[in-house]
Parts: C-alpha cells; structure tokens; sequence
C-alpha cells in the first residue's frame, strides 16, 4: 500500500519551504466538503438532470479525484485502451474502417465498453479519434494504419485555409448516438470525452500527415501569422463543438490531446497556441465537467497548459510526476505517468515503477494513473488488467 506519508525520492528540483511531502493532506483540510459539494451543484446547473454526473459519476474515484476530493482508490484507466492490444477490438473491427467504425454507434460504443469490462479501469475513453471532427466537416482525411492520419490535401495558404468546410451541428449526431448507448451501458463508470488540441489538429492539416518536428505550422505561426491564426481558431472551433457534443450526450469528464505541443518552445506556445487551447476547452467550461489537458513533451509547458483551462494535467512519461507537481505549483491534479515501455518487462519490474509513479503522485491533490501515452499495440492485455488489480490493491 502506498502510505499517503510515503517518503519522496528526492527530485531533482528543490521542493518549497514547508511545502507537505503529500499535499493531498495539505490539500485536503482546506476543503470544506458542504461548500464544496454546493460549488460542485451550482457548476453542474446546465447539464441534464438525467446526465451521468447529476446522477451517479460525480461519486466515481475518477470525477473525486479531478474535484480534488478523497476517493476509495486511485483511480486508473490507459490512453489508447481501446484498441489493437485487446482480441475483441481486432475481431470487432475485422473488415471495418477506423473511421467509419468511429462513425458507427453501435461499434464505437462496443469498442468503447470492451477495455472496461476486461481491465476494471476506472474510466471509459470514447472510441474516436482527433480527426474525426475534421472528416465530419468534410475534409479529405483518412486514417492509415501504423501512420495515424493522412489527408488529401495539406493547408499550407491563407487561400487553404479559408476553405476549410465548418462543421455541421447535425454532422455529430452519429457521435451523439453513439456516446448515448456507451453511457447506457456504463452506469456509474464515467466517460470520458476528447478531442485533439488546435496545435496537434493543425500539425496534421499543415504537414498533411504525421511528422517528428512539426516544421510546417512551427514556421507558418512566424512566417503567416495571420494564416495560423485563422487555421488554429479553425481547430478549436472544430474540436470544441465535437468536445461539447459528446458532454451534452452524456460524457462525464473531457481530454484535450495535445500530443505534439512537445515541439514547440513555452515561447511560442503561449504566444501562438495557449489561446485557441483555452478556445477548444471553454467550449464546455459552462456545462461543469472536469478537463485534463495533456502532452508529450511537455514539461517545459504544464503551468501553461493548466492555464488554459484545464482542472487536471497529464503528464507524459519523460519527467516525474513530483517534478510536474512542482512545476504546477503542487496544487493541480495530475494524471499519468507510468511509462508504456515498461509494460513489456518483467511483472516485479513494472509493478515497482508503478508504486515510484504512485509515490510521487502523492505530491499534488490529486493523482490519476494512466500511462505517459498511450496503450503500445502489442501490449499483453493481461498484463493492464494485473495493473488495474495492483493499483487498486496498493491504494485502497
Ligand atoms: C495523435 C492522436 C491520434 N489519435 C489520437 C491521438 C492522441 C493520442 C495519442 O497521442 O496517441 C486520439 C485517439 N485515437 C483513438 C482514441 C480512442 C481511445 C483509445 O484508443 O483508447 C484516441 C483517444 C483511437 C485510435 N486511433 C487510431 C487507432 C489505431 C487504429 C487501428 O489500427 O486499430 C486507434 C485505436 C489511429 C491513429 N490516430 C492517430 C494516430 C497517431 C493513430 C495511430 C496510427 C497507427 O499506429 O495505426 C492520431
């Protein structure tokens, strides 16, 4: 069990005077739980009374945790857990396109439902993808297996730009349906929706496909500032409405990947992105929900990410999660940050790393365990369900 007094490894950067070795106390005893659950009441008032969180999720380790409240457990769930790791994923998906099995209810929502019932995790993340929102407004994009997406034409001119279709509200109604029959199934398990980042949607639109250094929309934001501009707004138009449409249908919790704002320097993050990030996520700041923000790469960026309007930050594997915490001035909730390399070592090895992620979560309010990215493909699905039980088990 990892006491909640557990000694930190010394990190690498000092901690503050009279700083707590777990905040989650220090955190806590501010917390005038009545006052809380009040703020918690009014800052649900526009959704549904019969949404999730009205009615169930708000109570879930995964929605306490992102309220900064106690939980029963930590909770857990994996970037990517749906997907090709799992037998059920492969047979399901058998003879069906990624994005039209993204576009069709009735499999996205069993795509959705499988990591659930074969892992325990904590969470359900909607079965969907960052371009989804894109193909729906009609841009000419697909998905390739083993590169990610690839579209027909690349935006690289004002003139592209321009072009670019808007995305019909009645676009997303197979989204709607589709993230209505998950939660049906799910019942206090919470959802968790997401959409791509403008900078990441962007990369993809500029460089036409993936690339390592987002050369492209690095130069576009200096060279046609104007351009930028207008395609981020884009994004986050885009990625917003796609965001705000799966909470109205039922989604408890929402994520904004921005995988790939690693490249840029906190420079020209906050000049160029942090405000078409904090478009993207305000798109549902009235309904209430709780919003992670993550990043790969992003340690120089997570004070600046949080700003954007995020209510937990995820963490990517490459920097310890009580050097985040420090950095987010240990009073944000953070997620991750178990690397996914070690999911193929031996079991004693993995579980160790794990409880050295759990002990340095314990130094900000709030810890959710995932992965620092997503789920490798041909990653032993037995070996995330052991995880789930060992996480559990430790922070009961
Ligand atoms: C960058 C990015 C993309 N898509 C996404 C991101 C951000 C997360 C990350 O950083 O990995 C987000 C995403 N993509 C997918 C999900 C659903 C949730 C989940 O998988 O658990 C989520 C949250 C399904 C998917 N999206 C994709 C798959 C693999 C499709 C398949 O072959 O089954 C899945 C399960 C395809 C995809 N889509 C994308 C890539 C890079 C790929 C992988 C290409 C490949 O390796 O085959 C773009």
């Amino acid at each position: 069990m990892a006491s909640q007094n557990a000694r930190i490894p010394e990190s690498s950067e000092p901690r503050p005077a009279g700083s707590a070795a777990t905040a989650h106390e220090a955190a806590r005893p501010d917390l005038d739980p009545q006052a809380e659950a009040a703020a918690w009441q009014r800052r649900l008032g526009a959704l549904p009374e019969a949404h999730p969180l009205r009615v169930g999720t708000a109570e879930s380790p995964l929605v306490r945790t992102l309220r900064g409240l106690p939980a029963e457990h930590r909770p857990v769930w994996f970037m990517r857990q749906a997907g090709r790791s799992l037998p059920e994923y492969r047979a399901a998906r058998e003879g069906t396109g990624m994005l039209e099995a993204c576009l069709t209810p009735a499999l996205a929502a069993e795509i959705t439902l499988q990591p659930v019932r074969r892992h325990g995790v904590d969470a359900a993340i909607f079965f969907s993808d960052i371009v989804v929102p894109m193909k729906l407004a009609g841009v000419g994009v697909d998905i390739v297996a083993g590169r990610g997406p690839v579209l027909e034409h690349p935006v690289r001119s004002a003139a592209d730009v321009a072009a670019l279709p808007e995305l019909p509200d009645a676009a997303l109604d197979p989204i709607r349906e589709a993230v209505q029959r998950t939660v049906a199934e799910l019942g206090d398990t919470p959802l968790i929706g997401f959409a791509g980042a403008p900078f990441t949607i962007a990369a993809y639109a500029v460089e036409g496909g993936p690339s390592r250094d987002h050369l492209r929309p690095r130069t576009m934001m200096h060279a046609d500032p104007a351009s930028w501009d207008a395609l981020a707004q884009w994004a986050a138009r885009t990625s917003g409405a796609f965001l705000r449409a799966q909470v109205e249908a039922g989604a408890s919790a929402v994520q904004l990947f921005d995988s790939w704002a690693g490249s840029l320097s906190l420079g020209d993050y906050e000049a160029h992105v942090q405000r078409h990030s904090a478009d993207a996520l305000g798109a549902v700041a009235d309904l209430g929900v709780p919003r992670i923000h993550f990043g790969t790469g992003t340690g120089e960026l997570l004070a600046a990410m949080r700003d954007a309007g995020a209510d937990a930050v995820g963490v990517d594997y490459r920097i310890p999660l009580d050097v985040a915490s420090h950095r987010l001035g240990g009073r944000t909730v953070v997620q991750g940050n178990i690397d996914p390399a070690l999911l193929c070592a031996p079991r004693d090895v993995l579980h160790e790393h794990a409880r050295d992620v759990l002990r340095r979560g314990e130094s900000a309010p709030g810890h959710v365990v995932n992965l620092g990215h997503g789920v490798p493909p041909d990653t032993d699905p037995d070996v995330l369900s052991d995880l789930v039980t060992f996480i559990h088990e430790e922070t009961r």
